[in-house]
């Protein structure tokens, strides 16, 4: 049977990208999605906003919704200071499956714990599952409109605390409204829009940036 586009993604990561090097896995997916085949991975453009503000959050505990085929979780996880582990999200097994793979070829997979299953579910057993009381930082990456219940599941759950950083990607293009406005609006978060553009492409999108004021 073909092979899906997260597999064709892996062989080029596999062919092109070298073991253990980071860097090189990011490359060699950006080269695939600018040359081969568009996918909806964070990209180089956004990819350098996420980098700046994880790298200024210096987060010991962080949580990804939506890991997809691992490009952000990679692009987190080799800026994350020794000893601190991501945990991502993923609903859909067989992107699980190739993350796993494009995490272990970075040679992160020591930082990484990918859980599979959807984070309205997983986001109550957090704390019991994994000893966590409360996350430096979130990115949000997964269905746009999961982007508001989620974010009110992290509060009734004490998953915040004054501090705690969340970025979304796409509130622009496909656009999460009600989340925006949310944030935007309730005087529990400071936030601040980044301007960029849909991985690979010159349609307009950008990154949400909200701290929670406790
Ligand atoms: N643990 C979990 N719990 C719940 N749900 C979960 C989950 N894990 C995964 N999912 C399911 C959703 O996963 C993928 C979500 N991402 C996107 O849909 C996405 C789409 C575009 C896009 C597509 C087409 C265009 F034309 C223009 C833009 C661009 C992006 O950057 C995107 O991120
Ligand atoms: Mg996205």
């Amino acid at each position: 049977t073909r092979s899906t586009r997260p597999q064709r993604m892996l062989k080029a990561v596999q062919k092109n990208a070298t073991k253990g090097n980071p860097e090189s896995v990011i490359s060699a997916i950006d080269y695939f999605c600018k040359n081969s085949e568009w996918a909806m991975n964070v990209g180089d453009e956004k990819g350098s906003i996420l980098d700046s503000v994880v790298t200024e959050v210096n987060p010991s505990t962080v949580l990804e919704l939506g890991t997809y085929c691992g490009y952000s979780t990679v692009r987190i996880a080799r800026l994350l200071s020794p000893g601190t582990k991501l945990i991502t999200l993923e609903f859909n097994p067989a992107y699980a499956a190739v993350a796993r793979q494009i995490i272990a070829y970075a040679g992160l997979q020591d930082k990484v714990t990918l859980v599979e299953g959807p984070s309205s579910e997983l986001i109550p057993q957090i704390k019991e599952r994994f000893g966590i009381t409360t996350f430096d930082f979130i990115f949000l990456d997964h269905w746009k409109d999961r982007y508001l219940p989620d974010i009110k599941l992290f509060e009734e759950c004490g998953l915040l605390r004054k501090g705690s950083v969340l970025l979304a990607d796409n509130v622009i293009c496909p656009g999460t409204p009600e989340y925006l406005e949310y944030v935007r609006n309730s005087p529990h978060y400071e936030s601040r829009y980044y301007p960029a553009h849909l991985e690979y492409t010159k349609v307009e999108d950008g990154l949400e940036k909200s701290v929670f004021l406790g």
